[in-house]
């Protein structure tokens, strides 16, 4: 079975690493990339990386140019891919790594992002416990349109919705401060992430409450607690190229103990591919996991302050976007989830 797909965004940095991992799938055959102001030139140009993908040339992102193909990514800047999306047929199965289709609540995206909210699909975290028992890859098999998730919300959700969909958690009084490698801010070029501003140095954003990741988050966890739950969110810059680790604490329900916290995230994620607690004792490191689709994690329970501190880790690009989009691809095709995803992370 051979998949035909169409990349749009090929060169930026999310697209890039769609590609990156497409080239290793046995199913799919890359036909057509897309973009904007680069169109018309050779993607081997611009990426010179994606050696297999050297030789095609970079069209303009239309639907004219993305029909005609099994499977669509979109990694687009916000607002930019409902339009195309919505010319495209029914029967493509198009996956959208930008924001614009993930949120439930329309009046917190305008919120957020100040344009009309174009719709909600089936959200692009196959390993997310919905709830007790259920996970979110039931939701995506067969679909033909998924929302990927933002970066921090991936490793902030996978970190916290254990607990919340074991019911040991307290809703309010959630607190993440994540910090992020800087490509997680694209391409583009950004005063605030000139060299001289981002080597050598740490610094929050979006504090406050202000980051549109937010209510993606409290979307999320509030659909595990099975009750509203409200975060206070803190993201950091960090001078690496790469990876997010986001540290996640909650409040634990009385009598909680420390036992039933590390059975409800064993449990949560006991066999699953690319989502680990780790041995108790080992923290995760971002290194470890750069390039790759895992997601590791480590818990530990903090008595005198009656919480739970879960720290956890992904490459932003690959289990942050590209991999969970691909790995969705997988099971809404019905093909084997690791598929193009095989790759380890990387030490020292
Ligand atoms: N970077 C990350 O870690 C993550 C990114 N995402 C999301 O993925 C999407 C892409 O992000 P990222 O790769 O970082 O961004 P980049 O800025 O690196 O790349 C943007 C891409 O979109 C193309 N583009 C820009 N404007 C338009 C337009 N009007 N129409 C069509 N194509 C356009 C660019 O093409 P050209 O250069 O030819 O103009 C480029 O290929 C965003 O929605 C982002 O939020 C999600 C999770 C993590
Ligand atoms: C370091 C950095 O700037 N990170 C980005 C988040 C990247 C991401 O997940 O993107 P989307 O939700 O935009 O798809 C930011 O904070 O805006």
């Amino acid at each position: 079975m051979t998949i035909t797909v169409a990349v749009s965004g090929a060169t930026g940095y999310a697209g890039g690493e769609v590609l990156r991992l497409l080239a290793t799938h046995p199913h799919v055959e890359v036909k057509t990339v897309a973009a904007h102001s680069s169109a018309g030139q050779k993607l081997g140009d611009l990426a010179p990386h994606l050696r297999k993908y050297s030789h095609l040339t970079i069209a303009d992102t239309t639907a004219e140019a993305l029909a005609g193909h099994d499977v669509v990514f979109l990694a687009l800047p916000h607002g930019a891919s409902a339009e195309v999306a919505a010319q495209l047929p029914e029967g493509t199965l198009v996956i959208d790594a930008g924001a614009d289709h993930r949120l439930d609540d329309a009046e917190a995206w305008q919120k957020f992002y100040g344009t009309d909210h174009a719709g909600t699909w089936p959200y692009g975290l196959p390993e997310f416990p919905t709830s007790a028992g259920r996970k979110q890859r039931e939701q995506l098999q067969g679909v033909s349109r998924i929302a990927v998730p933002g970066c921090y919300p991936t490793s902030s959700i996978l970190a916290l919705a254990p607990g919340f969909a074991a019911g040991l958690l307290e809703p309010q009084d959630v607190v993440i401060v994540a910090a992020s490698g800087t490509s997680g801010a694209g391409k583009s070029l950004k005063p605030h992430l000139l060299s001289a501003e981002v080597m050598g140095s740490m610094s929050p954003y979006g504090v406050g409450g202000a980051h549109r990741h937010t209510p993606e988050i409290e979307e999320k966890l509030s659909a595990a607690a099975g009750e509203r739950v409200q975060i206070s969110f803190t993201p950091t810059l960090v001078p690496m190229p790469r990876g997010i680790l986001a540290t996640c604490t909650a409040r634990v329900k009385p009598g909680v103990t420390e036992a039933q916290l590390r059975d409800a995230w064993g449990r949560a994620y006991e066999g699953e591919r690319f989502v680990h607690l780790l041995p108790e004792g080992q923290w995760p490191s971002t290194k470890s996991v750069q390039g790759s689709n895992h997601a590791e994690m480590q818990l530990a329970f903090d008595a005198h302050a009656g919480r739970v501190i879960v720290t956890s880790v992904i490459d932003n690009l690959t289990k942050g976007t590209a991999g969970g989009a691909i790995q969705s691809m997988n099971i809404a095709l019905g093909l084997p989830e690791f598929e193009g995803l095989e790759q380890e992370g990387l030490a020292p």
